[in-house]
């Protein structure tokens, strides 16, 4: 399981060992996974790391110095290292080993829009060796064209010692790469790609502890981080933001609290995940009741039975209309339809609320019923689209995490209306990891907030976040399969407590485990089943065996 950290967890687990004297120990161990890093990547790239060439955005704290101390020991390796310093002022003993091993340096300008100047006279062109000059303006300077014509370019500008957005005259700069990259340069002249950025433990401009993003912000390839992963790099949308993660061990675990963040990764699902044993019969293994569809949206209710069906449910009781139940046994015979209530279908979970449809039919109304039915039996239950209308204000007063309700930013905003809180959609889309913790703590259920990275958040406190999946998997009815992915699952895994532990999480946490391993299965079930195209949501529940059957440890070579 990964784990993730606040930026400022992170700092106050090296205090001890800054007050210890070990500031440049820890600097060096940082220093030497970045470069390790960007060699890696130059390797990959270029073919060799000798001859490449690198430009650092090096800021005026330790994060510059992490990064100036990296280049200094790839400029050793035969690279062709550039560093923008900042006016504010550079680590000193970094700057020095930089320059020492051959690496280029220019200043900045304290003031953030200086008009531009062709005249060699204000000081454009970069200096070679240990000289470093003032530039007295940004765009279009010599630093420009070498970031252009970089192979990497890497982001020390801030790191968790950053308080909110760059300032001046860094948010200058980084609006003229910005540019430059939107204006297509390099061209073809230079070279054809622009260069690679590597984040120095976090893209600047990244809250660390939130994952909100203060533009300008460079978006990375790749993000090396130091110690530990920041929660703002694992949560929306400051993962977007920082590419691929790598983390460096430092040496800091011993001083880490506990996570605020939580990631299950391969090796977690395949615990988690049910197989039947040997004295298993269907009802043993989970009953899931689902309320969904309706004549308008019939096929929600397939898609939600087949997601289920897909992750191996003992069975399916179906209630809704008989039209709907009709087209589902045409692609799903194995699903029990009826017409009937809640109380007389004995079962382990309830999935309720795709396409229930919101008109004010008599169809419409018995579906809520069964809803709000299906709430009362107190059994676990996923409440997604048409049923979260149903439930937030009736349970604000009391914590049912076994209430799972499946909101994207849109429906969550809704949600908060309902409880008489003015929160927007955007709002949600900028501080994801907030206000799906607001959500579960004022409901009492368990919040699972969808999107490219799915956040869930336990009443309780615990947030997981998952984010295997695609940007093809933005299409109709993927959220409805998810819901009977997480259904299935709920219905097999409610009892079992103890596999929970197994894996290091509380029973009381299981439910936002639960949906989180869901979030997981469904983001892998749709990469496989995009395999890097188009993908349409019927194909999505198809690929979750496999991806299941991959999952499972090898066993023993005989
Ligand atoms: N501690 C350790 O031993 C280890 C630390 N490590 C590394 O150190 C990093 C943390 O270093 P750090 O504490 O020096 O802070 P850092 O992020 O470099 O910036 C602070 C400077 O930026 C300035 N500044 C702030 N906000 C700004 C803004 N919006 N726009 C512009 N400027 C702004 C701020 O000025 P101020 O706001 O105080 O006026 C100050 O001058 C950490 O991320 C990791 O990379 C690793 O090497 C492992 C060992
Ligand atoms: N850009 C994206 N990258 C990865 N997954 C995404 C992205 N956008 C949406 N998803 C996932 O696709 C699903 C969409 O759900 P939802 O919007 O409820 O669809 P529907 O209601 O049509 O079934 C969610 O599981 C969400 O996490
Ligand atoms: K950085």
């Amino acid at each position: 399981m990964q784990r993730a950290f606040s930026g400022t967890g992170i700092r106050a687990s090296e205090e001890p060992l800054l007050r210890a004297g070990q500031g440049p120990v820890l600097m060096q161990r940082a220093a030497h996974g970045l470069a390790t890093e960007v060699a890696r990547l130059l390797a990959e790239q270029r073919g060799r790391v000798y001859g490449a060439r690198i430009v650092l955005l090096a800021g005026p704290g330790n994060n510059g110095g992490d990064a100036l101390y990296a280049a200094a020991s790839l400029v050793r390796r035969g690279v062709r290292a550039t560093a923008v310093l900042s006016p504010a002022g550079t680590h000193e003993q970094a700057l020095e080993a930089f320059r020492r091993a051959g690496g280029r340096t220019c200043t900045l300008a304290p003031e953030a829009d200086a008009v531009p100047k062709a005249d060699a006279d204000t000081g454009s062109g970069l200096t070679d060796g240990d000289g470093n000059r003032t530039y007295a303006a940004i765009p279009e300077q010599d630093w420009l064209a070498e970031a252009a014509a970089a192979d990497v370019l890497i982001d020390a500008i801030l790191g968790t010692g950053a308080h909110g957005g760059l300032r001046a005259p860094w948010a200058a700069a980084v609006r003229a790469l910005q540019q430059n990259a939107a204006a297509g340069k390099p061209d073809a002249l230079v070279k054809s790609r622009a260069p690679l950025i590597v984040a120095c433990d976090l893209p600047s401009g990244v809250d660390a502890n939130t994952g909100e993003l203060h533009e300008p912000v460079l978006r990375a390839a790749l993000t090396v981080t130091f110690g530990a992963a920041k929660t703002g790099l694992l949560v929306p949308p400051g993962e977007g933001a920082a590419g691929r993660l790598q983390v460096i061990d430092i040496g800091l675990s011993d001083g880490l609290e506990d996570p605020v963040l939580r990631r299950l990764d391969a090796t977690d699902l395949a615990l988690l995940l049910p197989s039947p044993g040997r004295d298993d019969q269907k009802y043993t293994r989970g009953v899931l009741g689902v309320v969904a569809g309706s004549g308008q949206y019939p096929g929600a209710a397939q898609l939600s039975c087949a997601g289920a069906l897909a992750c191996g449910v003992g069975m399916i009781r179906y209630l809704g209309p008989e039209s709907v139940g009709a087209l589902i046994h045409t692609s799903s015979p194995e699903v029990v339809c009826s017409q009937g209530s809640v109380d007389e279908n004995h079962v382990q979970a309830w999935l309720v609320g795709p396409g229930i449809g919101n008109a004010d039919g008599s169809e419409a109304k018995q579906q809520l019923q069964r809803c709000r039915d299906a709430y009362d039996s107190g059994l676990p239950m996923v409440a997604d689209a048409g049923a979260l209308t149903v439930f937030p204000a009736r349970s604000s007063a009391r914590m049912i995490p076994h209430v799972i309700l499946t909101p994207h930013a849109g429906e969550l905003a809704q949600l908060f209306q309902r409880l008489d809180r003015d929160v927007s959609r955007t709002q949600i889309e900028a501080n994801g990891m907030r206000y799906a913790v607001e959500a579960a703590k004022l409901t009492g259920a368990t919040v699972l907030l969808k999107g490219a990275t799915t956040l869930v958040a336990s009443p309780h406190g615990t947030v997981f976040s998952q984010s295997e999946g695609t940007p093809w998997l933005a299409t109709a009815g993927s959220g409805d399969t998810l819901a009977g992915i997480i259904g299935a699952l709920l219905a097999a895994l409610a009892a079992q407590t103890a596999r929970f532990s197994s894996v290091g999480i509380a029973a009381e946490d299981r439910w936002a485990a639960i949906a989180a391993a869901g979030a997981s299965l469904h983001g892998r079930a749709g990469v496989l089943a995009a395999a890097g195209g188009p993908l349409h949501a019927t194909a999505l529940a198809t690929a979750v065996p496999e991806v299941w059957r991959n999952l499972q440890a090898p066993g023993p070579v005989i």
